[in-house]
């Protein structure tokens, strides 16, 4: 059986569970394509961070970075499990927001930000801006006259760091589009000019340097990087940074090739380096934040498909097509991921065959998996893509005019709706008939 599910999430009925609940009813319920989260997996996995800092006895927090997946039931779990968000677009922001986050837990991100993002972001009081750029500098503090009021920032560094993962993954790097640069001398300037702010209240660095990393000495590198920078900006400024965050990025297993370490390692080593260049420094340790995203609920997700129509071209591996595609996940394609899939109804069936799981969409490229061991299958079966729970439905589209899947919150054998499916109504609700009579 597949490595990645546990003896007990099978039933009696041989078939594939989640969060206690049954695929095949989940499936019946709500229809396929249908996203399921284990909602159980996602609470461990913030908890096991927490725990790591917990026992490193250092202040902290567990930012969940909520462009993995965003959706009024996350920000509630996530902030019943105590950890902080952050968001990178108003849209995320209105959905933290509905869902009542904790105001002063989230921060706001991106390269980009417009003016009035950042009017929504200081009239709601959000805890920090991680301020990116010069011209958002200007921008904030437009904003800040204009409200007449102060809000916590940090400035986002790029490290210099080149991170071993995809290069669309990579964020770390000298030539990114992210954060001050620190050779050409953008980090100290970005520095002046905050300090010089009396609006921005100047709290500490931020960095991340990319996603799906499976290596710790990027961690490392970047989290002394940033220790060595604040200590520069307390010898040079006189400014002592109060907080240290190092972003997300931790690398999770998608397939048997997939070997990397437990998220909250990587949390261990990191917050370790922070320590030790504290000491040897004698700098004041700093808080520790993190943004993983993935980590908290790309494991946790499964994506549930019923198989249409078989292409059988000979001498090549079958096509398996089934109801969903790069419009529910387009990782694949853009990133060309791998994932792992089973027979929801039998995930001990013996494999029988290797084949192409093709997605519905009008694209040649619209693979989910180009090599995939199943047991056999006929129109009509019930496959379970396993670790689709970060970056799939956040970045699903409308391609061909197909509606987005319905997601599913799982736990203690219960399970609720917590986006609908979209309807061909929704797909038109924004469309205006033109009228070109004079
Ligand atoms: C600034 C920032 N923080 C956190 C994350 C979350 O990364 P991941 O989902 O890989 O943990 C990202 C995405 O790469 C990011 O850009
Ligand atoms: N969307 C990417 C991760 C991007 C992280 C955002 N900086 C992925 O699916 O791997």
């Amino acid at each position: 059986m597949n490595s990645q599910i546990l003896e007990n999430q099978i039933n009696q009925a041989g078939h594939l569970t989640i969060g206690g609940v049954d695929t095949v009813e989940l499936a019946k319920k709500y229809g396929t394509p249908l996203v399921v989260y284990d909602v159980e997996q996602i609470r461990n996995q913030i908890r096991a961070f927490k725990k790591v800092f917990e026992e490193e006895n250092v202040k902290y927090a567990v930012s969940y970075a909520s462009k993995a997946f965003a959706c009024i039931a996350i920000y509630q779990v996530a902030a019943a499990e105590g950890a902080y968000t952050d968001v990178v677009s108003d849209g995320e922001l209105y959905t933290a927001l509905k869902a009542h986050f904790p105001v002063e837990k989230i921060s706001f991100h991106g390269n980009n930000k417009s003016k009035s993002e950042l009017e929504m972001a200081v009239k709601n009081h959000v805890g920090k801006i991680i301020v990116d750029n010069f011209h958002e500098i200007k921008l904030l503090d437009q904003v800040l006259r204009e409200q007449d009021t102060k809000i916590d920032v940090m400035l986002r560094i790029t490290p210099g760091i080149s991170a071993h993962t995809h290069e669309y993954d990579q964020t770390g790097q000298v030539d990114s589009k992210f954060g001050f640069d620190l050779e050409s001398g953008q980090a100290d300037l970005a520095l002046e000019q905050v300090l010089a702010n009396s609006r921005m209240n100047m709290i500490g660095l931020h960095a991340h340097i990319g996603s799906q990393i499976f290596e710790l000495n990027g961690f490392e590198m970047a989290a002394k990087k940033l220790m060595e920078i604040a200590e520069n900006w307390r010898s040079q400024y006189g400014y002592t940074a109060q907080v240290i965050n190092v972003g997300g990025g931790f690398g999770i297993k998608y397939t048997a090739e997939d070997n990397p370490l437990k998220p909250e390692e990587f949390v261990r080593a990191i917050v370790k380096t922070i320590k030790e260049e504290a000491k040897n420094a004698s700098f004041p340790l700093p808080e520790i934040d993190i943004e993983p995203g993935r980590s908290i609920v790309g494991p946790a997700g499964y994506n549930l498909y019923t198989t249409g129509s078989r292409k059988i071209v000979p001498g090549h591996r079958p096509y398996v097509t089934v109801d969903g595609g790069m419009g529910d996940n387009i990782r694949p394609a853009l990133y060309d991921a791998k994932y792992e899939t089973v027979l929801a109804t039998d995930p001990r069936a013996e494999l029988t065959e290797h084949v192409r799981i093709a997605g519905k969409y009008c694209e040649s490229g619209d693979i989910l998996a180009e090599d995939q061991a199943l047991p056999a299958t006929k129109s009509g079966s019930l496959l379970a893509m396993l670790d689709t729970g970060a970056y799939g439905y956040s970045m699903a589209s409308n391609y061909n005019r197909n509606a987005r899947p319905a997601v599913v919150f799982a736990e203690k054998g219960k399970a609720q709706l917590v986006i609908k499916r979209e309807s061909l109504e929704d797909l038109v609700h924004l469309d205006q008939p033109y009228n070109n009579e004079d």
